[in-house]
Order: structure tokens, then sequence, then C-alpha cells
């Protein structure tokens, strides 16, 4: 029977741990603090960052949204990210991506407090991560090691196969699996578009991790015997559904399903962690800020 990997469960059991952490910060005084800033008018962006606001009322963090306008120039998203940086009761800020044309992202990213870069995404917090002393691992890959834990899936002397290089969850994630730690240690291949017999690569993985951001595209037959498939991709497909989509991951799940011993779905796998990883940062990083200690899952 091959196991269904549920992040929905793992990410509740994850909120549930923290709420004990900022009970403590909250009894010396600190409630941790999440701005969430968003200049785009993609449906998806901003659903997610609704959901991410949910997620933050639901434990205990109080949360700010600021939305520029998408025809703003770009130095109305610096002007309010420097607010946020100079707000003491803000300790996270995560700036939703994409984002509008006429804005530098790598710009945004340098601007944003490296001390209160929820995402990891700072050079910094990136240099950092690579050389193995990370501050804030960025959210979808410490979510993917968080559920590769509670599965008992290990890590040490893995052959894992990345399909995808991208800067949120390719590159980082085969850093830290690569880290000598615990829950790293795995021998790592990052595969890409321009990859050649990429399907002979996939099928030698332990665990696979599929985040080309293409829909379905990793089939059964690119799926060892017995792996472990890890699926990262929130494609929206249009569909005959209320809501006119459907969400596809980059895993072809019936066929990968009948080669793997477990995998992720989509939605309800990798999505919550990234979400719950989000919260977890937030309160390091309220932590950190106010030298109030507390031990986190
Ligand atoms: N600065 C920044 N940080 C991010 O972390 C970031 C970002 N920008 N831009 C976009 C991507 C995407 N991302 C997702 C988070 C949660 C779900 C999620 O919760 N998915 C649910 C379902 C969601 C739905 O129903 O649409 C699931 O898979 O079960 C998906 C995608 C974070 N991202």
């Amino acid at each position: 029977m091959t196991t269904r990997i549920d992040g929905n469960a793992v990410a509740a059991d994850i909120r549930e741990s923290l709420t004990e952490r900022i009970d403590t910060l909250e009894s010396e005084g600190v409630t941790p603090g999440l701005a969430t800033v968003l200049m785009s008018d993609d449906p998806a962006s901003e659903t997610y960052v609704s959901m991410k606001q949910r997620d933050c009322a639901e434990v205990g963090i109080e949360s700010t949204h600021v939305e520029i306008d998408t025809d703003a120039p770009a130095e109305k998203l610096h002007g309010a990210i420097d607010e946020l940086n100079a707000d003491p009761e803000i300790h996270g800020i995560l700036v939703q991506m994409p984002l509008v044309d006429q804005v530098d992202t790598r710009r945004v990213l340098r601007s944003v407090d490296p001390l209160k870069d929820v995402d990891g995404f700072h050079p910094e917090n990136v240099g950092r991560l690579v050389a193995g002393h990370d501050r804030y691992r960025p959210c979808t890959p410490h979510g993917i090691q968080k559920l590769l834990e509670a599965y008992d899936v290990e890590t040490e002397g893995a052959d894992v196969v990345v399909v995808g290089r991208s800067n949120i969850v390719g590159k980082p994630l085969a850093n830290l699996l690569l880290q000598k730690a615990e829950d790293g240690n795995a021998t790592v291949t990052v595969c890409h578009s321009r990859t050649e017999d990429l399907a002979e690569k996939t099928r030698n993985a332990d665990i696979l991790v599929a985040a080309a951001g293409r829909a379905e595209f990793i089939d059964g037959g690119m799926v060892g015997e017995g792996a472990t498939v890890i699926d990262v991709g929130v494609n929206r497909v249009d569909a005959d559904t209320e809501k006119g989509y459907e969400l596809v991951g980059d895993v072809d799940y019936e066929s990968a399903a009948g080669k793997a011993e477990a995998i992720t779905p989509v939605p309800g796998g990798v999505g919550p962690m990234t979400r719950a990883m989000l919260l977890y940062n937030t309160v390091k990083a309220a932590s950190i800020q106010s030298d109030v200690d507390v031990p986190l899952p």
C-alpha cells in the first residue's frame, strides 16, 4: 500500500506546537507580528495571502496586510517595506511573489531587514543557509524536511533528485538536504528543463522532489519502485468546477502512486506545510528580536 503523506495533518501538529511557544512569548509581553505585502492582482497570490492571514489568527500571531496598487511606482513598495522594517511590532515581513513588472525583485529582496525576512530570500539569509548556519529556512524546503521527518523517511545516505532549480524551492532544498545534519546527509542531484535523460536520473531517486512548475509532468515511468515522491507543484488548470479551476501538482498522482512507497497529494501535501513553516519562522523572528528564547519544534 502506498502511503499518502498528509500535509494538512503534519501542518496542524506544527501549528499546535507553535501555539505553546506563542503563549510563552505572550507571557513575556511579546506578540509575534507578521506583515504580508501584496503588489499584484494575480488571483492565486490573493488566495495565498488570505490563507496566511487565517493561519496567523489561528495560532495567535498578529497579522497586518499591506496592499500596493499594481500601477504604483516601485518606490511606493519600498516606502512600505521601510516602514515595516522600522516597526517594532512587526517581526516578519513577507512580500508575496511574483511582483509586478516595474519592480526590481532582487532589490526588494535586499531591502527587507534580514532579521525580518521570514521567507529566507534575502541574500544574507541565502548565504547563511548555503554555508550551513541558517537563520530562516525558506518555508517550502523546510516544510518538505518536516514532512520527511514526520513519515520517518531517512535523508541520510538517500539519493535525492530535485527537479527544478528555483531560488525558492530547488536550490535551497538541495542545499539543506546536503547539509551535514540529521535532516540532511543526502546525496543530491538537481535536474531541470535542460537535463538530458531526465527519466533515467529520476528513476534512481530514493526521494524524488518535483518542483519544476509544470502540471503533471512527472509520471509513473519516471519514478523508481519504492521511492518517496514529494510534489511541490501548485498549478491552476482550467476546469469545470465552482472556482473555474483545479489544482494539480507537477506529478501525475495516480501513475506515480503505483510505483511510490509514499507520495504527497496536491492539494493537501506540501502547500499547507509551506504555510506552517511561515508561522514557524515568524515565531523564530519574534524570539530573535525580543531576546525571549523559545525552543522550536
Ligand atoms: N514571498 C513568497 N513566499 C511564498 O511562500 C510564496 C510566494 N511568495 N509566492 C507564491 C508561492 C506559492 N506558495 C504557496 C503556499 C501555500 C499553498 C497552499 O496552501 N496550497 C494548498 C491549497 C491552496 C488552494 O486551495 O489554492 C494545498 O496545496 O493544499 C500553495 C502555494 C507560497 N509562495
